[in-house]
Protein backbone atom coordinates (compact mmCIF):
# COMPACT_ATOMS: atom_id res chain seq x y z
CA UNK A 1 0.00 0.00 0.00
CA UNK A 2 1.09 3.50 -0.39
CA UNK A 3 0.18 6.71 1.90
CA UNK A 4 -1.79 7.42 -1.40
CA UNK A 5 -3.73 4.52 -1.15
CA UNK A 6 -4.28 4.57 2.36
CA UNK A 7 -5.82 8.08 1.97
CA UNK A 8 -7.93 7.28 -0.91
CA UNK A 9 -9.53 4.10 1.03
CA UNK A 10 -10.24 6.44 3.61
CA UNK A 11 -11.77 9.31 1.71
CA UNK A 12 -13.94 6.81 -0.11
CA UNK A 13 -15.96 6.62 2.92
CA UNK A 14 -17.90 9.60 2.26
CA UNK A 15 -18.31 8.21 -1.04
CA UNK A 16 -18.90 4.38 -0.65
CA UNK A 17 -20.46 4.17 2.64
CA UNK A 18 -18.75 3.55 6.14
CA UNK A 19 -20.21 -0.65 5.77
CA UNK A 20 -19.62 -1.25 2.32
CA UNK A 21 -16.06 0.22 3.14
CA UNK A 22 -15.56 -1.79 6.21
CA UNK A 23 -16.45 -5.37 4.44
CA UNK A 24 -14.41 -4.18 1.71
CA UNK A 25 -11.35 -3.75 4.33
CA UNK A 26 -11.98 -7.03 6.26
CA UNK A 27 -11.98 -8.47 2.78
CA UNK A 28 -8.53 -7.17 2.12
CA UNK A 29 -7.05 -7.95 5.71
CA UNK A 30 -8.31 -11.12 6.27
CA UNK A 31 -6.25 -12.34 3.39
CA UNK A 32 -3.20 -9.65 3.36
CA UNK A 33 -2.61 -10.03 7.35
CA UNK A 34 -2.28 -13.78 7.31
CA UNK A 35 0.22 -13.82 4.20
CA UNK A 36 2.57 -10.93 6.63
CA UNK A 37 1.95 -13.11 9.92
CA UNK A 38 3.30 -16.40 7.96
CA UNK A 39 5.85 -14.80 6.73
CA UNK A 40 7.07 -13.92 9.82
CA UNK A 41 6.54 -17.06 11.31
CA UNK A 42 8.90 -18.61 8.42
CA UNK A 43 11.47 -16.58 9.29
CA UNK A 44 11.51 -17.20 12.95
CA UNK A 45 12.08 -20.59 11.73
CA UNK A 46 14.85 -19.75 10.26
CA UNK A 47 16.86 -17.59 13.57
CA UNK A 48 19.75 -19.58 14.88
CA UNK A 49 19.05 -22.33 17.37
CA UNK A 50 20.51 -20.49 20.33
CA UNK A 51 18.08 -17.53 19.81
CA UNK A 52 14.56 -19.48 18.92
CA UNK A 53 15.45 -21.44 22.16
CA UNK A 54 15.11 -18.64 24.70
CA UNK A 55 12.29 -18.37 26.46
CA UNK A 56 11.10 -14.84 25.32
CA UNK A 57 11.77 -15.70 22.18
CA UNK A 58 9.02 -18.63 22.25
CA UNK A 59 6.89 -16.34 23.54
CA UNK A 60 6.89 -13.77 21.00
CA UNK A 61 6.56 -16.97 18.41
CA UNK A 62 3.48 -18.22 20.54
CA UNK A 63 1.52 -14.57 20.12
CA UNK A 64 2.79 -14.69 15.82
CA UNK A 65 1.50 -18.13 15.89
CA UNK A 66 -1.89 -17.31 18.08
CA UNK A 67 -2.69 -14.56 15.85
CA UNK A 68 -2.38 -16.49 12.61
CA UNK A 69 -4.72 -19.28 13.56
CA UNK A 70 -7.50 -16.42 14.54
CA UNK A 71 -6.97 -14.15 11.70
CA UNK A 72 -7.11 -17.36 9.31
CA UNK A 73 -10.68 -18.22 10.78
CA UNK A 74 -11.88 -15.63 8.72
CA UNK A 75 -10.56 -16.88 5.38
CA UNK A 76 -14.02 -17.96 4.14
CA UNK A 77 -16.31 -16.51 6.43
CA UNK A 78 -19.27 -14.32 4.88
CA UNK A 79 -18.80 -11.09 5.38
CA UNK A 80 -22.18 -10.09 4.24
CA UNK A 81 -23.42 -10.54 7.98
CA UNK A 82 -22.74 -7.60 9.83
CA UNK A 83 -22.00 -9.30 13.35
CA UNK A 84 -18.91 -11.23 11.93
CA UNK A 85 -17.54 -8.45 10.29
CA UNK A 86 -17.75 -6.52 13.42
CA UNK A 87 -16.28 -9.34 15.59
CA UNK A 88 -13.42 -9.55 12.91
CA UNK A 89 -12.36 -5.64 13.67
CA UNK A 90 -12.95 -6.42 17.45
CA UNK A 91 -10.50 -9.77 16.76
CA UNK A 92 -7.70 -7.18 15.16
CA UNK A 93 -7.94 -4.53 18.48
CA UNK A 94 -7.16 -7.93 20.65
CA UNK A 95 -4.33 -9.21 18.37
CA UNK A 96 -2.93 -5.51 18.32
CA UNK A 97 -3.00 -5.45 21.98
CA UNK A 98 -1.39 -9.03 22.51
CA UNK A 99 1.42 -7.66 20.85
CA UNK A 100 1.76 -4.52 22.75
CA UNK A 101 5.08 -5.65 24.10
CA UNK A 102 6.91 -7.61 21.23
CA UNK A 103 10.14 -5.45 20.68
CA UNK A 104 10.96 -5.52 24.72
CA UNK A 105 10.15 -9.53 24.53
CA UNK A 106 12.19 -9.80 21.66
CA UNK A 107 14.82 -7.47 23.28
CA UNK A 108 14.76 -10.03 25.75
CA UNK A 109 15.34 -12.65 24.05
CA UNK A 110 18.50 -11.18 22.26
CA UNK A 111 19.95 -10.57 26.01
CA UNK A 112 18.82 -13.99 27.43
CA UNK A 113 21.13 -14.77 24.69
CA UNK A 114 23.88 -12.46 24.81
CA UNK A 115 23.98 -13.69 28.63
CA UNK A 116 23.90 -17.76 27.78
CA UNK A 117 20.78 -17.83 30.21
CA UNK A 118 20.73 -21.62 28.93
CA UNK A 119 23.95 -22.50 28.73
CA UNK A 120 26.89 -20.53 29.48
CA UNK A 121 28.81 -21.57 26.16
CA UNK A 122 27.13 -19.94 23.76
CA UNK A 123 29.32 -17.18 22.32
CA UNK A 124 27.29 -15.09 19.83
CA UNK A 125 29.66 -15.46 16.76
CA UNK A 126 29.50 -12.73 14.36
CA UNK A 127 27.15 -14.94 11.69
CA UNK A 128 24.67 -15.07 14.32
CA UNK A 129 24.99 -11.50 15.18
CA UNK A 130 24.41 -10.74 11.61
CA UNK A 131 21.18 -12.84 10.97
CA UNK A 132 20.04 -11.75 14.10
CA UNK A 133 20.45 -7.78 13.10
CA UNK A 134 18.81 -8.87 9.45
CA UNK A 135 16.03 -10.61 11.11
CA UNK A 136 15.33 -7.92 13.68
CA UNK A 137 15.22 -5.49 10.72
CA UNK A 138 13.13 -7.44 8.67
CA UNK A 139 10.51 -8.99 11.67
CA UNK A 140 10.23 -4.74 13.18
CA UNK A 141 9.41 -3.51 9.88
CA UNK A 142 6.96 -6.05 9.10
CA UNK A 143 5.29 -5.51 13.02
CA UNK A 144 5.59 -1.56 11.59
CA UNK A 145 3.23 -2.36 8.56
CA UNK A 146 0.81 -5.12 10.11
CA UNK A 147 -0.12 -2.47 13.12
CA UNK A 148 -0.43 0.32 10.38
CA UNK A 149 -2.59 -1.64 8.50
CA UNK A 150 -4.65 -2.59 11.82
CA UNK A 151 -4.71 1.34 13.18
CA UNK A 152 -6.16 2.32 10.02
CA UNK A 153 -9.07 -0.13 10.43
CA UNK A 154 -9.44 -0.11 13.73
CA UNK A 155 -9.51 4.20 13.57
CA UNK A 156 -11.82 3.88 10.75
CA UNK A 157 -14.40 1.12 12.01
CA UNK A 158 -13.52 0.25 15.28
CA UNK A 159 -14.70 3.19 16.93
CA UNK A 160 -11.17 4.54 17.96
CA UNK A 161 -10.26 8.11 17.17
CA UNK A 162 -8.18 9.78 14.84
CA UNK A 163 -5.25 11.54 16.91
CA UNK A 164 -6.84 14.72 15.77
CA UNK A 165 -9.91 16.30 12.96
CA UNK A 166 -9.00 15.74 9.29
CA UNK A 167 -6.88 12.77 9.82
CA UNK A 168 -7.65 9.76 8.54
CA UNK A 169 -6.76 6.63 10.32
CA UNK A 170 -3.31 7.39 11.54
CA UNK A 171 -2.39 9.58 8.12
CA UNK A 172 -2.49 13.64 8.60
CA UNK A 173 -3.16 14.70 4.86
CA UNK A 174 -1.20 18.48 5.70
CA UNK A 175 1.18 16.85 8.43
CA UNK A 176 2.96 20.31 9.26
CA UNK A 177 6.33 18.87 9.17
CA UNK A 178 7.64 21.94 11.29
CA UNK A 179 5.36 21.76 13.82
CA UNK A 180 5.84 17.85 14.62
CA UNK A 181 9.70 18.34 15.12
CA UNK A 182 9.25 21.22 17.56
CA UNK A 183 6.35 19.24 19.70
CA UNK A 184 9.18 16.27 19.58
CA UNK A 185 11.74 18.59 20.39
CA UNK A 186 10.03 19.99 23.41
CA UNK A 187 8.86 16.27 24.43
CA UNK A 188 12.62 15.74 24.44
CA UNK A 189 13.60 19.19 26.37
CA UNK A 190 11.89 18.23 29.21
CA UNK A 191 13.07 14.61 29.73
CA UNK A 192 16.63 16.49 29.36
CA UNK A 193 16.05 18.78 31.90
CA UNK A 194 14.16 16.57 34.43
CA UNK A 195 17.53 14.44 33.99
CA UNK A 196 20.70 17.30 33.12
CA UNK A 197 18.80 20.10 34.90
CA UNK A 198 19.73 22.15 31.65
CA UNK A 199 19.11 21.98 28.08
CA UNK A 200 20.24 23.03 24.51
CA UNK A 201 17.68 25.61 22.81
CA UNK A 202 16.86 24.65 18.99
CA UNK A 203 17.75 26.56 16.01
CA UNK A 204 15.55 25.80 13.01
CA UNK A 205 15.58 27.10 9.39
CA UNK A 206 12.70 25.61 7.02
CA UNK A 207 13.08 25.97 3.23
CA UNK A 208 10.06 24.97 1.15
CA UNK A 209 11.23 25.13 -2.35
CA UNK A 210 8.07 24.28 -4.26
CA UNK A 211 6.06 26.79 -2.60
CA UNK A 212 8.15 29.90 -0.70
CA UNK A 213 6.91 31.17 2.29
CA UNK A 214 4.34 27.90 2.39
CA UNK A 215 4.34 25.72 5.56
CA UNK A 216 6.25 22.75 5.15
CA UNK A 217 3.06 20.15 4.51
CA UNK A 218 3.26 16.70 3.27
CA UNK A 219 0.90 13.80 3.70
CA UNK A 220 2.51 11.55 5.99
CA UNK A 221 2.04 9.74 9.87
CA UNK A 222 2.75 12.41 12.26
CA UNK A 223 3.59 9.89 15.12
CA UNK A 224 6.18 8.17 12.95
CA UNK A 225 7.67 11.36 12.49
CA UNK A 226 7.02 12.12 16.05
CA UNK A 227 9.32 8.95 17.64
CA UNK A 228 12.01 8.84 14.88
CA UNK A 229 12.40 13.08 15.47
CA UNK A 230 12.34 12.64 19.46
CA UNK A 231 14.80 9.92 19.46
CA UNK A 232 17.21 11.91 17.68
CA UNK A 233 16.98 14.71 19.79
CA UNK A 234 17.37 12.26 22.82
CA UNK A 235 20.59 11.26 21.84
CA UNK A 236 21.72 15.09 20.63
CA UNK A 237 20.55 16.28 23.82
CA UNK A 238 22.41 13.57 25.62
CA UNK A 239 25.66 14.32 23.43
CA UNK A 240 25.32 18.00 24.62
CA UNK A 241 24.80 17.89 27.89
CA UNK A 242 27.34 15.49 28.42
CA UNK A 243 29.84 17.58 26.73
CA UNK A 244 29.22 20.34 27.93
CA UNK A 245 29.24 19.51 31.79
CA UNK A 246 28.21 21.86 33.86
CA UNK A 247 29.13 24.66 31.28
CA UNK A 248 26.44 27.60 31.17
CA UNK A 249 25.76 28.21 27.93
CA UNK A 250 25.06 24.69 25.61
CA UNK A 251 25.10 24.97 22.08
CA UNK A 252 22.10 24.61 20.26
CA UNK A 253 20.65 22.33 18.36
CA UNK A 254 20.20 23.65 15.04
CA UNK A 255 17.10 22.00 12.72
CA UNK A 256 17.34 22.46 8.47
CA UNK A 257 13.87 21.41 7.03
CA UNK A 258 13.83 21.61 3.58
CA UNK A 259 11.18 20.52 1.35
CA UNK A 260 11.86 20.09 -2.84
CA UNK A 261 9.29 18.36 -5.11
CA UNK A 262 10.67 14.83 -4.58
CA UNK A 263 12.49 14.58 -0.84
CA UNK A 264 11.81 16.12 2.90
CA UNK A 265 15.12 16.37 4.35
CA UNK A 266 14.94 17.26 7.78
CA UNK A 267 19.16 17.54 9.34
CA UNK A 268 19.26 17.79 12.74
CA UNK A 269 22.81 19.15 14.06
CA UNK A 270 24.71 19.53 17.48
CA UNK A 271 27.99 20.47 18.50
CA UNK A 272 27.96 17.21 21.77
CA UNK A 273 30.96 15.76 20.62
CA UNK A 274 30.45 13.24 18.20
CA UNK A 275 31.21 9.71 17.74
CA UNK A 276 34.85 8.01 16.50
CA UNK A 277 33.94 5.91 13.18
CA UNK A 278 34.80 3.45 14.12
CA UNK A 279 31.53 2.99 16.99
CA UNK A 280 29.33 4.27 14.13
CA UNK A 281 28.13 0.38 12.87
CA UNK A 282 27.40 -0.30 16.76
CA UNK A 283 24.62 2.61 17.08
CA UNK A 284 22.34 0.69 14.64
CA UNK A 285 23.38 -2.88 15.97
CA UNK A 286 20.20 -4.40 18.44
CA UNK A 287 22.74 -6.71 19.51
CA UNK A 288 24.80 -3.80 21.12
CA UNK A 289 21.83 -2.03 22.06
CA UNK A 290 20.72 -5.09 23.71
CA UNK A 291 24.01 -4.46 26.42
CA UNK A 292 23.23 -4.70 29.83
CA UNK A 293 21.65 -2.06 30.34
CA UNK A 294 23.06 0.95 32.70
CA UNK A 295 19.99 0.15 35.09
CA UNK A 296 21.12 -3.74 34.91
CA UNK A 297 24.66 -2.77 35.85
CA UNK A 298 23.30 -1.95 39.35
CA UNK A 299 23.03 1.99 38.93
CA UNK A 300 20.31 2.64 40.84
CA UNK A 301 16.37 2.17 39.97
CA UNK A 302 15.32 5.70 39.68
CA UNK A 303 18.31 6.63 37.20
CA UNK A 304 16.05 6.40 33.97
CA UNK A 305 18.70 6.91 31.32
CA UNK A 306 17.90 9.45 28.58
CA UNK A 307 19.31 7.06 25.97
CA UNK A 308 20.39 3.41 27.51
CA UNK A 309 20.83 1.07 25.29
CA UNK A 310 17.26 0.82 23.69
CA UNK A 311 16.02 -0.29 20.24
CA UNK A 312 15.59 3.90 19.67
CA UNK A 313 17.80 4.34 16.77
CA UNK A 314 17.18 0.92 14.64
CA UNK A 315 13.52 1.46 15.16
CA UNK A 316 13.62 5.46 14.06
CA UNK A 317 15.47 4.13 11.06
CA UNK A 318 12.76 1.70 10.30
CA UNK A 319 10.17 3.84 10.61
CA UNK A 320 12.06 6.26 7.94
CA UNK A 321 12.16 3.65 5.49
CA UNK A 322 8.75 2.23 5.57
CA UNK A 323 7.32 4.55 3.40
CA UNK A 324 10.53 4.65 1.58
CA UNK A 325 12.17 7.72 3.22
CA UNK A 326 15.49 7.06 5.07
CA UNK A 327 17.64 8.06 8.08
CA UNK A 328 21.14 8.46 7.83
CA UNK A 329 23.88 9.60 11.24
CA UNK A 330 27.12 11.25 10.03
CA UNK A 331 29.44 11.90 13.06
CA UNK A 332 32.56 14.28 13.57
CA UNK A 333 34.16 12.71 16.39
CA UNK A 334 35.74 15.55 18.80
CA UNK A 335 32.54 18.30 16.98
CA UNK A 336 29.36 16.86 16.90
CA UNK A 337 26.74 14.78 15.32
CA UNK A 338 24.03 14.96 12.42
CA UNK A 339 21.45 12.89 12.26
CA UNK A 340 19.17 13.56 8.10
CA UNK A 341 15.36 12.14 8.28
CA UNK A 342 14.83 11.93 4.69
CA UNK A 343 10.69 11.00 3.52
CA UNK A 344 9.21 11.31 0.21
CA UNK A 345 7.24 14.31 -0.82
CA UNK A 346 4.82 12.59 -3.18
CA UNK A 347 2.46 10.40 -1.69
CA UNK A 348 2.57 8.13 -4.59
CA UNK A 349 5.66 7.40 -4.10
CA UNK A 350 5.51 7.27 -0.25
CA UNK A 351 5.07 3.09 -0.70
CA UNK A 352 5.41 0.34 1.80
CA UNK A 353 9.12 -0.68 2.00
CA UNK A 354 7.97 -4.29 2.70
CA UNK A 355 10.74 -7.63 3.32
CA UNK A 356 9.68 -10.15 0.67
CA UNK A 357 10.68 -14.17 1.61
CA UNK A 358 12.40 -15.99 -0.86
CA UNK A 359 15.31 -18.03 -1.93
CA UNK A 360 18.04 -15.43 -1.43
CA UNK A 361 16.66 -14.87 2.35
CA UNK A 362 16.71 -18.54 3.38
CA UNK A 363 20.06 -18.12 1.92
CA UNK A 364 21.04 -15.49 4.70
CA UNK A 365 20.29 -17.53 7.37
CA UNK A 366 21.79 -20.75 6.06
CA UNK A 367 25.02 -20.42 7.29
CA UNK A 368 23.66 -20.53 10.84
CA UNK A 369 21.72 -23.89 10.88
O1 LIG B 1 18.80 4.25 23.67
C1 LIG B 1 19.10 4.21 22.47
O2 LIG B 1 18.68 3.37 21.64
C2 LIG B 1 20.09 5.21 21.96
C3 LIG B 1 21.44 4.95 22.57
C4 LIG B 1 22.37 5.92 21.89
O3 LIG B 1 23.00 6.70 22.90
C5 LIG B 1 23.91 7.66 22.38
C6 LIG B 1 23.57 8.99 22.40
F1 LIG B 1 22.39 9.32 22.94
C7 LIG B 1 24.43 9.95 21.87
C8 LIG B 1 25.63 9.53 21.30
C9 LIG B 1 26.52 10.52 20.69
C10 LIG B 1 27.80 10.89 21.06
C11 LIG B 1 28.62 10.44 22.19
O4 LIG B 1 28.14 9.72 23.05
N1 LIG B 1 29.87 10.90 22.18
C12 LIG B 1 30.75 10.57 23.30
C13 LIG B 1 31.71 9.50 22.93
C14 LIG B 1 33.06 9.78 22.92
C15 LIG B 1 33.98 8.76 22.68
C16 LIG B 1 33.54 7.48 22.41
C17 LIG B 1 34.54 6.38 22.20
O5 LIG B 1 35.75 6.70 22.20
O6 LIG B 1 34.11 5.21 22.05
C18 LIG B 1 32.16 7.20 22.39
C19 LIG B 1 31.25 8.22 22.63
N2 LIG B 1 28.27 11.79 20.19
O7 LIG B 1 27.31 11.99 19.27
C20 LIG B 1 26.23 11.25 19.57
C21 LIG B 1 25.00 11.27 18.80
C22 LIG B 1 24.48 10.10 18.31
C23 LIG B 1 23.31 10.14 17.56
CL1 LIG B 1 22.65 8.68 16.90
C24 LIG B 1 22.64 11.35 17.32
O8 LIG B 1 21.51 11.34 16.59
C25 LIG B 1 23.16 12.53 17.84
C26 LIG B 1 24.34 12.49 18.58
O9 LIG B 1 24.89 13.62 19.09
C27 LIG B 1 25.98 8.20 21.27
C28 LIG B 1 25.10 7.27 21.81
F2 LIG B 1 25.38 5.94 21.78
Amino acid sequence: MSIQAFLDFGKSLQRNGKTFCEKASCNFLRKELPVRLANIIKEIHLLPESLICQPSTQIVQGWYEKSFAELITYEQADLTNDAIVSRFTQDLIKIRNRHNLVVETMAQGVVELSRGSEDKRIMVDSVTRDSIQYFLDRFYMMRISIRMLINQHTILFGGELPFSAGHVGTIDPECDIQLVVEDAFASARSLCENFYEQSPELKMTCINTVNREEPLKIVYVPSHLFHISFELFKNAMRATCEKGGASLSLPPIEVVIVKTTEDVAIKMSDQGGGIPQRNMPQLFEYMFSTAPSPVDAGTSVNVVPMAGYGYGLPLSRLYARYFHGDLQVYSIHGFGTDAVIYLKTLSESASEFLPVFNKSVMKQYSSTR
